[in-house]
């Protein structure tokens, strides 16, 4: 059964607690938390306060998608706040083994990121490195997009790298996941699904997550 991982982006920032407390019940492994810094996106959302906010509300795993520049200055902060997992972008990564060190030092698991028109091959050097590949499936930097077919063949291609290498790196797809196209995703290879407005957009938000987790038995 794959990891489904919604994501707060799409959440209602006006009552967190309530979207929180519906994700805690449900059976939604991971929280999803979208950091933007509107220099590598065209967008800003939150950092390490809210998160840290956040943490004090639930004991899920919390998997940080980084979506910043220069991610090694604020590393430790996101550690702080509480994050388990923080994935950073291999386009904003000038020496992208030395931030997995760095992410993996202070004890949190490591994820690289690939943007829609990144080949998986950028990470074939680090592959062993990482608990988890992040490949986007619309283009950061916003909630609510439609899925890039081409998607379904990256993962095919790095699930094939890993399981050749026989490694236990898990592969996250994230934008654009739906209802409709998760069984697909999961097929080519996936093990973590981020579902954003999928989940927080419907009419009963615990009950699409009960379907997420349902479609990818
Ligand atoms: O990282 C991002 C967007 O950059 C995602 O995590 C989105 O927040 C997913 O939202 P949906 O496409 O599922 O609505
Ligand atoms: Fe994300």
């Amino acid at each position: 059964m794959a990891i489904v991982a919604p994501s707060f982006l799409s959440a209602n920032f006006l009552n967190l607690e309530a979207d929180i407390k519906m994700i805690n019940e449900s059976e939604a492994d991971w929280f999803h938390l979208d950091v933007m810094d509107g220099r590598f996106v065209p967008n800003i959302t939150f950092g390490p306060m809210i998160i840290e906010f956040i943490r004090k509300a639930s004991t899920r795993f919390f998997d940080v998608h980084l979506m910043i520049v220069e991610p090694e200055k604020y590393v430790e902060d996101f550690k702080k706040a509480g994050a388990d997992m923080l994935t950073v972008h291999e386009e904003c990564c000038v020496h992208l083994h030395r931030n997995i060190q760095q992410i993996k030092s202070l004890g949190m698991q490591a994820g690289v990121a690939l943007n829609p028109g990144t080949p998986v091959e950028a990470v074939k050097e680090v592959l062993d490195d990482l608990d988890m590949v992040l490949i986007m499936s619309v283009n950061p930097g916003f909630g609510g997009q439609k899925f890039i077919p081409n998607t379904l063949n990256k993962i095919r291609t790095l699930r094939r790298m890993i399981d050749e290498r026989g490694l236990a790196t898990k592969i996250e797809i994230d934008g654009g996941i739906t209802l409709e196209n998760a069984h697909s995703i999961i097929k080519a290879g996936a093990d973590v699904l981020v579902a954003g407005n999928t989940v927080f957009k419907s009419k009963d938000p615990k009950d699409t997550i009960a379907q997420l987790k349902k479609i990818t038995r």
